[in-house]
């Protein structure tokens, strides 16, 4: 891995046939069914689907973190395991956790030194204030909120502008206004940087504001219902979500999750 990696082009990621089937005490459990899946080289994703579904399972096999029981990952036709060599892969999951010891600059500023990228000090406090930071760098993780903890660990996956960024549930645990934010303004930087980017999501707002696709999957064992393609003009801001196609688009992805719930499931929110 070398410091020029960014500069590398986002990977296109496919899934094929991809299945996951967990052997556990009470028997198995299969969160993801046999699923196909192309995310195009630069496009951002959105996986949304009823809470248990298999959506972090299915992020996780994309990241290689579990190994599919049927079929592949690969990333630009190469196993996925070549995904982080290549383009470089930052992970962001909802328990991403930063170092208590260091300060959120030093929790920053590490991703760049483990990713052997040279210090880039600018990049680190353009990316603290990006993610509303600014009079904070020198805290550590014990003295800043849940979300502001959740921001920092957003700024560490973005410091190394990877190729492929997976995103679970990026703005959890935010308060409703800085995740409003958070929507309008990380996909720039990312799109900025020709990122491949999935994430998952529990909000279809957020997923039709941030995203070029949404992918609505069924109840577990995850199925894909529906790819939606969102066409909206970008820059996107949250005075778009009243507008038609905006409507429009909530209404088609919600009837998907609608279809799925028919099957079975836990509904989530068309927020
Ligand atoms: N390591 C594991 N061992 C056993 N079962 C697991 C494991 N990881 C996930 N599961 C099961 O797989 C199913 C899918 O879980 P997953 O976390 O992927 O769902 P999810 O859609 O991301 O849920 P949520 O929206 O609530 O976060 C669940 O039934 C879960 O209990």
């Amino acid at each position: 891995m070398t410091a020029d990696r960014a500069h590398l082009a986002p990977p296109e990621v496919a899934c094929r046939s991809v299945a996951k089937t967990f052997f556990g005490a009470g028997g198995p459990i299969e969160a993801v069914d046999p699923t196909s899946l192309t995310f195009r080289a630069g496009e951002t994703t959105a996986l949304v689907g009823p809470s248990g579904c298999g959506k972090s399972t299915l992020l996780r096999l994309i990241a290689g973190l579990e190994v599919p029981t049927s079929g592949e990952v690969l990333a630009d036709g190469l196993p996925s395991k070549e995904i982080r060599r290549r383009a470089g892969l930052a992970i962001g999951f909802q328990d991403s956790s930063l170092l208590p010891w260091r300060t959120v600059r030093g929790n920053i500023a590490l991703a760049l030194k483990l990713a052997r990228m040279p210090e880039d000090p600018p990049a680190v406090d353009r990316l603290i204030a990006l993610v509303g930071l600014s009079g904070f760098e020198d805290r550590r993780p014990a003295e800043l909120s849940g979300g502001m903890r959740q921001r920092a660990a957003i700024a560490r996956c973005l410091v190394t502008r990877p190729g492929l960024l997976l995103l679970d549930e990026p703005f959890g645990a935010v308060d409703e206004l800085t995740r409003r934010r958070l929507a309008e303004d990380l996909p720039r930087l990312w799109e900025a940087n020709g990122t491949t980017t999935i994430f998952v999501t529990h909000s279809v707002t957020e997923a039709i504001l941030i995203a070029d696709r949404v992918i609505v999957l069924s109840p577990r064992p995850a199925k894909v219902l529906a790819e939606i393609d969102v066409t909206l003009d970008r820059p996107r801001s949250g005075k778009m979500t009243g507008t038609e196609p905006f409507r429009d688009l909530i209404v088609e992805v919600s009837a998907a999750l609608v279809d799925g719930e028919a099957q079975g499931g836990v509904p989530i929110a068309a927020q």
